[in-house]
């Protein structure tokens, strides 16, 4: 699991670091570990141009001392200062002293223009609000690939919401550790690398799944294993308006999980028909025993959508509670009361349906929002978007950050419902679960794409190939 911290704990371990190491060394270890970047991204680094945008903080700085790095290896630097007098002191010294050229913001436009790479050095951690009209000037000129000191200028450290002009970066290279925006706003970050400077962090804000979490968790069988040992995915979806959703969240579940998939609902006949593997019936009240409960896409939001959700809610396992579940929650909250409060629930929220659940949709601080929900809910929440947060009653919450935005299409919500109702059959820690099921997600749209559009079928159909991709401990 990969950690991130938000910028208060990092600004605290740093206080904690740079207190026993000689001053300056930090930055310069920073500043070095972003020259070494800036030259990969320059290819040959000798005779060419780079500009630095440079604000008043220590990103500045790092900026400059980047610069002085480079002059060393006869890159040809200029700095733009978006404030000379308070430049870090240190850095324009050396820079200048290395043969780094200085201009004001006034001059900046040609050199921006003509730079083979832009650093950009104006804001970091402290960065407050959107970015000063002055720094926000600087932005139009640029032409080249961009690499990001710490964090994409005019982006918010904290929860990656971009309210104004902002830099798109290629690439950025952080310090220490990760930040929010590093998982939360991925096309502003570029790739991100980080800098190790040794500082001591423990029990992350937020936490990102890598493929060996998900591995770690997923079910999958072992020799002693048969159809009903993973635990048995029951899906309530679909209506006769809507059947694609039985067919969708139903057809995740069989790719999810070899074992047994049971369906109840209006769309019985073609669930049969497209999965024959699955056991299908009407109703919820004779589909018999299952592990877990995925329901809602495509039930509607009416009494027979509501009596189906009591039921299941009822039944004793956890239950991924999706689309017009989630609606219906939020209009007939007492349809909750039938819930066994031990009993796990996973709610599915896009940004509207949110907006139902709690009165105001989610704003800029997303994981803030997911969390306060899951509270309120006293259950995990899954706050669909470009970004899925994840996050549990206790507080604990985590992030998937796509690659691409090949989910946005129609059905693919369905997708996810019936990848969560598998995982957590098989007993998997409901927040766990629908992290790892929004990992295979994403990681499925992205290789049914393969670079061009794709649909809620096309994710479906690679949901195999993304679970190959993962590395399992058995089999
Ligand atoms: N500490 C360490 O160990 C290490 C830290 N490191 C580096 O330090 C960085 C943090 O540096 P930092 O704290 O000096 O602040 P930073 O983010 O550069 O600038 C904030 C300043 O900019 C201004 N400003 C604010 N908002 C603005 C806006 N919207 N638009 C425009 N300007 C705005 C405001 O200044 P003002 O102009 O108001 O005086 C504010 O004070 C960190 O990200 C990393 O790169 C590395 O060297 C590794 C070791
Ligand atoms: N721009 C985007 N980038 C990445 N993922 C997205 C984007 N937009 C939506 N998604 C994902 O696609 C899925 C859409 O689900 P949902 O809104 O329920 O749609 P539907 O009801 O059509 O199935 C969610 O998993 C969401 O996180
Ligand atoms: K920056």
């Amino acid at each position: 699991m990969q950690g991130i911290w938000t910028t208060e704990r990092i600004r605290a371990a740093e206080r904690k670091l740079l207190a026993v190491t000689p001053d300056g060394a930090l930055m310069r270890k920073a500043a070095f570990g972003l020259s070494v970047h800036a030259a990969k991204m320059l290819g040959a680094p000798s005779g060419r141009r780079v500009t630095l945008l440079v604000g008043s903080g220590d990103n500045g700085g790092d900026a400059l001392w980047a610069g002085f790095f480079l002059r060393k290896r006869n890159v040809a630097v200029t700095a733009v200062l978006l404030n000379p007098d308070k430049a870090h002191p240190q850095g324009l010294a050396a820079l200048k002293r290395a043969g780094g050229r200085v201009v004001p913001v006034a001059d900046s436009p040609q050199w921006i223009r003509k730079a083979d790479l832009v650093i950009d050095g104006i804001v970091g951690i402290s960065a407050r609000g959107s970015l000063r009209p002055d720094a926000a000037s600087l932005l139009e000129h640029i032409k080249a690939p961009v690499l990001a000191v710490d964090l994409p200028s005019g982006v918010d450290p904290d929860t990656g919401a971009i309210d104004g002009p902002a830099i798109t970066a290629d690439r950025t290279v952080t310090f220490g550790a990760r930040k929010p925006v590093h998982a939360l706003a991925p096309a502003a970050c570029g790739e991100v690398f980080l800098v190790d400077l040794g500082l001591d962090l423990e029990d992350p804000d937020l936490v990102r799944l890598e493929a060996e979490d998900v591995a770690a968790c997923w079910p999958i069988p072992g020799p002693s294993d048969d159809k009903y040992t993973l635990g048995v995915t029951g899906v309530a979806a679909g209506s006769a308006v809507y059947p694609g959703a039985a067919v969708l969240s139903a057809g995740a579940a069989v790719y999810a999980t070899s074992g047994m998939v049971r369906y109840a609902g209006p769309a019985a006949d073609l669930v049969r028909s497209r999965w024959p593997e699955i056991i299908a019936t009407g109703s919820v009240t004779d589909a018999g025993r299952v592990q877990s409960w995925v329901v809602g896409p495509g039930i509607g939001t009416g009494h027979e959508g509501r009596e189906v959700l009591a039921t299941v809610l009822g039944a004793g396992v956890p239950v991924c509670a999706d689309a017009d579940a989630t609606t219906l929650i939020a209009q007939h909250s007492d349809v909750l009361d039938a819930r066994d409060p031990d009993t796990p629930l996973v709610l599915t929220p896009h940004d509207r349906e949110f907006a139902r659940l709690m009165g105001s949709e989610p704003g800029k601080d997303r994981v803030a929002a997911a969390r306060a929900c899951a509270r309120r809910y006293d259950a995990v929440v899954l706050l669909k978007g470009h970004c899925t947060v994840v996050a549990a009653p206790d507080g604990r919450a985590m992030v998937n950050t796509p690659r691409g935005s090949w989910l946005a299409t129609p059905g693919s919500g369905d997708v996810l419902s019936g990848l969560i109702g598998a995982v957590l059959a098989a007993g998997v820690d409901p927040w766990l679960a629908s992290g790892a099921a929004a990992y295979v997600h994403s990681l499925a749209g992205e290789l049914a794409a393969a670079g061009a559009p794709t649909s809620s079928s096309g994710i479906l159909g690679a949901i195999s190939d993304a679970l190959r991709t993962l590395h399992w401990r058995k089999s």
